[in-house]
């Protein structure tokens, strides 16, 4: 599995210039039918993108164009039906069952739209929670994320006393915990108003680009796309 990211070092892409930082991500004709009533429907058709080490991209597109689709087909979350995902040395889709959940828990943290927070843990454990799996816990680390994302009054809360935004800052910094090398976040800031939105989203950045990981967003939002290195706009299941 891939390395961590630890000590890459902030700003890589930034720093170098995309050109010169090693791919980190490459999607190349992404193919993936659901069955419908009448057969399968195609959602991609052969959908490309790449991404550098410490670099961010911004996945947009219509309602229903395939965004986090694509984001769980890279997150190994499910397969393709054809095409290639590359994550470092790994080609994500010949991965088996097990091969997939190790690349969860090695390699990739999502973040998800809806938090999947485990409602048995307060936020102090869900916040550990996938280091934990992932053997590489850092206590110093959750509790600097846990000051930094104004949860540590909160830790010993369970999600359903926690607000939304709270939760939605908890499953930022479970995902972060574990150092992952590339963050995928689906619409991450989603639930919150434009001001929170903005701050979160630049805390995430700031983390994110701390730990050296990339960040590949689902965004329905100008001004998130906007602050990304680079955006891939998703119609008629490619990219336009
Ligand atoms: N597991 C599934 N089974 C059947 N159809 C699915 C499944 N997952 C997604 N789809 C369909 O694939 C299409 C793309 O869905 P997807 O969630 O990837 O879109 P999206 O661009 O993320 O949309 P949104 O911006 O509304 O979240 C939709 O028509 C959706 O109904």
């Amino acid at each position: 599995m891939l390395r961590s990211p630890e000590g890459a070092g902030p700003g890589l892409g930034s720093r170098l210039g995309l050109t010169e930082v090693p791919a980190l991500l490459t999607v190349r004709g992404v193919e993936k039918s659901f069955m419908g009533p009448d057969g399968p429907v195609p959602v991609l058709r052969g959908a490309d993108l790449d991404l550098s080490r410490g670099c961010t991209l911004a996945l947009t597109g219509e309602s229903g164009s395939g965004k986090s689709t694509l984001l769980h087909l890279i997150g190994g979350l499910d397969r393709p039906d054809g095409g290639s995902i590359r994550l470092g040395d790994t080609e994500v889709t010949t991965l088996d069952d097990r091969g997939r959940a190790q690349l969860r828990r090695e390699s990739v943290g999502v973040v998800f739209q809806q938090f999947n927070l485990v409602p048995s843990l307060d936020a102090g454990a869900n916040i550990a929670f996938q280091a934990r799996l992932k053997g590489n816990r850092d206590p110093a680390w959750e509790q600097e994320l846990a000051e930094r994302l104004c949860l540590a009054p909160h830790l010993h809360k369970y999600p359903e006393e926690l607000s939304g935004g709270q939760q939605q800052r908890v499953a930022i910094a479970r995902t972060l915990a574990a150092r992952p090398i590339l963050v995928l976040a689906d619409e991450p800031t989603g639930n919150l108003d434009e001001a929170s939105s903005g701050a979160v989203l630049d805390l995430m950045m700031q983390l994110v680009a701390e730990t050296g990981a990339a960040l590949l967003t689902v965004t329905h939002s100008e001004q998130v796309a906007e602050r990304m290195d680079t955006r891939v706009h998703l119609r008629g299941g490619r990219v336009a």
